[in-house]
Parts: structure tokens; sequence; C-alpha cells
């Protein structure tokens, strides 16, 4: 035992070694890096707003080889923004980027995958999900070949939950868990309309509910909201006095948010994909908080009724990396129909898929 006035005095020299270990970097893909979700959140991730403050990351980002010279141009930003988080054990400047899937998959620890084709006009849902599959297909397999063995994925590209599907089918060695998509947006947007509604600040809004998929057929439930006050949590369903908002307006405004923000923009959302992309990825990294539950696009076990087999979008709680469905939230008649409606679209969904599958098989 070192007496206690030879400890006092190498703490007071050495104070560093009271400190933790710093953490060791993580690799983080962003797919579709050059495009405006892309340009937002390499930033966000860079400044420690998807997994923490004090977590060093190395951003591989991957676009296709006709966005190198704009890839280029975002990792020049990068490196002029001197971002102290974004640093490598080997890489100094803690930044790849590439047109090339291999490099890009390469020992990543979290994907966050933006890239896909783009809804154009006039294009048909069908012929939107018969280009993604194809894309995603390819992605499954360098995401299996390449990636950290534990790899935790988040799908953004629409159709999300279809896409999440065909990563999953294809990269048979990742575990289903590790893969979801994105229904934050839509969670976040809830909470936006209850406190505009309400004249309340967001942060006291929690467990809203979205279900289902990201499409306008997505079910926004308000009915397990809570309201924190000085008085504790109240529900928000006795605080809205006008009793139709919340199954009429307030289920509409959320399911067409993003048409809106398209027409307003003439763009679609970007800042608030980005930001709702970290707080998902943060949440299941660090965990949610004490009594409050998230939405996010998972794998269906069936919970609620809702068939097996296609990516939904259930309540959820994380802690130590890994989510679980919350069970045993009520659910009436007018949910259970709203629920359905869903789930009955990702389904059809998932049937253009497989037909596309199996025409590129034979
Ligand atoms: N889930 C959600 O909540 C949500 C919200 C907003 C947007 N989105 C979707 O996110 C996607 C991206 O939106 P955006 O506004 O950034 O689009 P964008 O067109 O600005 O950027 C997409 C980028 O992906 C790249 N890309 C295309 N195919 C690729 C591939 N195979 N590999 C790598 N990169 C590829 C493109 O070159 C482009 O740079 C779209 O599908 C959009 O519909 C989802
Ligand atoms: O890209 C879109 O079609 C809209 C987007 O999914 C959104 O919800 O803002």
């Amino acid at each position: 035992m070192l007496p206690n006035s030879l400890l006092q005095r190498m703490v007071k020299w050495c104070p560093w070694l009271l400190r933790d270990e710093p953490k060791q970097p993580v690799k983080v893909l962003v797919t579709g890096a050059a495009g405006q979700i892309g340009y937002a959140i390499v930033a966000m991730i860079a400044r420690g707003q998807m997994l923490g403050p004090d977590q060093p990351v190395v951003l591989h980002m991957l676009d296709l080889p006709r966005m190198a010279d704009a890839l280029n141009g975002v990792r020049m930003e990068l490196v002029d923004a001197a971002l102290p988080l974004l640093r490598g054990r080997v890489l100094a400047a803690g930044v790849v980027a590439t047109s090339d899937e291999a490099e890009a998959f390469k020992g990543v620890n979290f994907a966050v995958l933006i890239g896909g084709w783009p809804r154009k006009e006039g294009m048909e849902r069908k012929d939107l999900i018969a280009k993604n599959v194809a894309i995603y297909r390819g992605q499954a397999s360098a995401l299996q070949q390449h990636a950290a063995p534990n790899c935790k994925v988040l799908v953004v590209a629409n159709p999300a939950n279809t896409n999440a599907l065909v990563l999953k089918e294809f990269a048979p060695a990742i575990p289903a868990k590790n893969i979801t998509c994105l229904t934050r947006l839509d969670h976040n947007r809830a909470l936006g309309q209850i406190s505009e509604k309400l004249g309340v600040h967001v942060g006291d809004v929690k467990n809203a509910v979205v279900w289902g998929n990201h499409s306008s057929t997505q079910f926004p439930d308000a009915s397990h909201a809570t309201v924190r006050n000085e008085q504790g949590e109240k529900p928000v369903r006795e605080l809205v006095s006008d009793k139709t908002w919340l199954r009429e307006e307030f289920v509409s405004v959320v399911q067409q948010r993003g048409a809106a923000v398209i027409k307003a923009r003439k763009q679609s959302s970007s800042l608030s994909a980005a930001s709702s992309a970290c707080d998902h990825m943060r949440d299941w990294v660090l965990g949610t908080p004490k009594g409050t539950w998230v939405s996010m696009g998972v794998y269906s076990d069936g919970s609620y009724g809702v068939p097996k087999g296609i990516f939904y979008s259930f309540p959820v709680t994380c802690d130590k990396g890994e989510w679980s469905i919350v069970q045993g939230l009520q659910v009436d008649d007018f949910a259970r129909s709203k629920m359905e409606l869903s789930a009955k679209e990702l389904e059809e969904e998932k049937a253009i898929a497989d037909e596309f599958v199996s025409i590129e098989r034979d």
C-alpha cells in the first residue's frame, strides 16, 4: 500500500491518473453522404450528437462515383471544421470518402444507410421498390462481408421499412435485431404537434407512438402520450379539449408532414431527418431515459398482433445497446384498424419486393 501523502502528491503531479481511459474511436458509415441528409448528418455525428460528446469517430462516407467530387467537398469541409472527435487510430483525419462499397463498409460499427434511388415524378411505388431492392441487396452483401460483426444499422432511405427488410433477407449473418429503420422523425413530428397544440415545451412531451410504415399509412398515436408539469405527468388526451383533434387533424398532419415539407422547400426533410436519425442511434446505443419510450422500425415479432416478417414501427425502450418492444399498451378498435392498414401496406410492399427478387433470380 502506498502512503496517503504519496498518493496525494502523485494525483497532484499526474492528474490524468484519475481520468477514465479515453474511448477508442468507432467507425460510422453514412451512405448517400453527398446528399442533403448526408451533408447535415455528418457534422452532427462528428460533433457527438449521435454517439455522445466523448466518443471519437471515424466517418466512412459512401456515395456514387458520379458524386465523387461533391463527396470530396464534404470531406474537405469536415477537415476544415477542425472537429476534435473526428479521429482514428490509424487515420489521423478520421474521414474516409469513397465510392467503393467494400472500402466504405470495412469494419464499421454503425451504418446509417441514406443512399438510395429517389422517387421521381410519375414513378410508381412498385418501380421505386424495385430500384431500391437492387441497391439494398448489394449493400446487404457488403454489410455481411465487411462490417464489424455486431454492426448496428439504421435504414433511412425510402421505402425505409422495406429496404430494411431486403437488407435483413440478404444479410442473414447479421442478427435481425441489429437492423432498424427510421420512424423517429415521425415520432418527433408527433411530439412537435402536441407541443404546438398545448403550448408546452417539446422536452416535456413524451410517449407518443408511431405504429407501422414510414409512409402516409402510419398511425401516429397520442393516446398514451403525457406532458410533464408542476403536478407531475398528465395524459395528453386529458389536456386536449378538442377530442376530434387527436383522431383526425393530429394524425393526418403527422402522416402528411413529409409531403408538406417537400411542398414548402421543394426538397424533402433533411435537417429534421438527420437530427432524428441521431436521436434514434443515440437512444439505441446509450439507452432511453427511464419511463420514456420512442418509436423505431424493427423486425416484427408478432407483438400487438402485427404480422411477423415485416419491419414495423413500434414503441421501444433501449438499454445496454438493445431495444425491446413496449408491451401491454391498450389498443382500441380505432387504433387497431389504423395499425392493420399500415401492416397491410407493408405486406404489399414485401410482396412487390419478393416478386422483383424472383424475377431477378429467373
Ligand atoms: N425515413 C425517413 O424518415 C426519411 C426522411 C427523409 C428522407 N428520407 C429518405 O432518405 C433518402 C435520402 O434523402 P436525401 O434528401 O438525402 O436525398 P438526396 O438525393 O439528396 O441524397 C441521396 C444520395 O444518395 C446517393 N446514392 C444513391 N444511390 C446510392 C448508392 N447505391 N450508394 C450510395 N449512395 C447512393 C445519391 O447519389 C445522393 O447523393 C431518400 O430516400 C428519402 O426519401 C427518409
Ligand atoms: O422523402 C420523402 O418522401 C419524405 C420523407 O420520407 C419524410 O418523411 O420527410
